[in-house]
């Protein structure tokens, strides 16, 4: 049995269009920026994957000035990244994972994101836990200069 933690946190820049977030696209004011998609979520629950198999980070396996990962769909690093995990002999026991945002409303794309996640893990939705908190408007996350997640990951032997 294995436990990992992943943090990750992106700025927001002032483009509309779409978040990404646990591998879904959300409409929104702002984008975040970032080398890749900028999925916090994901970046986070890969940051985790890699402390559990004690595999370094996520900068280590796809370094943000290789410019293959350039506008990379994070659906495909944590694709990569859950290989290896299998390839170890590993399943998911659980993973449980906060979102940090003053804004967009994230409770309404939870089971989005849930279901999203257990594919990119082959686990079932029960499983993958997100859930999301303000910051009580205070510091950068509730000036809305950006967000983040922590993910926390624990893997079992198959
Ligand atoms: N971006 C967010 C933040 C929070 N939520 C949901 O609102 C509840 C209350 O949040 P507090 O920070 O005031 O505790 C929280 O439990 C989430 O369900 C959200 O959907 N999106
Ligand atoms: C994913 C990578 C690579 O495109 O870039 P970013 O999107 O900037 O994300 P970060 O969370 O800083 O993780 C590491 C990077 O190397």
């Amino acid at each position: 049995m294995r436990i990992g933690i992943g943090v990750d946190v992106h700025p927001f820049q002032n483009v509309p269009g779409h978040l990404r977030l646990g591998g879904i696209a959300i409409p929104f004011e702002k984008t975040l920026a970032g080398h890749s998609d900028a999925d916090v979520v994901l970046h986070a629950v890969i940051d985790a994957v890699l402390g559990a198999l004690a595999e370094g980070d996520i900068g280590g396996h796809f370094p943000d000035n290789d410019p293959t990962y350039r506008g990379a769909d994070s659906g495909d690093l944590c694709r990569r990244v859950w290989g290896i995990a299998r390839e170890r002999g590993y399943r998911l026991g659980n993973v449980d994972v906060v979102i940090l945002a003053e804004r967009p409303r994230i409770a309404p794309h939870v089971p989005a994101m849930r279901g999203r996640l257990a594919e990119l893990l082959q686990a079932d939705i029960s499983q993958v836990s997100i859930k999301a908190t303000t910051t009580e408007k205070m510091g950068f996350i509730g000036r809305e200069e950006g967000l983040g997640a922590q993910a926390v990951v624990l893997l079992l032997p198959r």
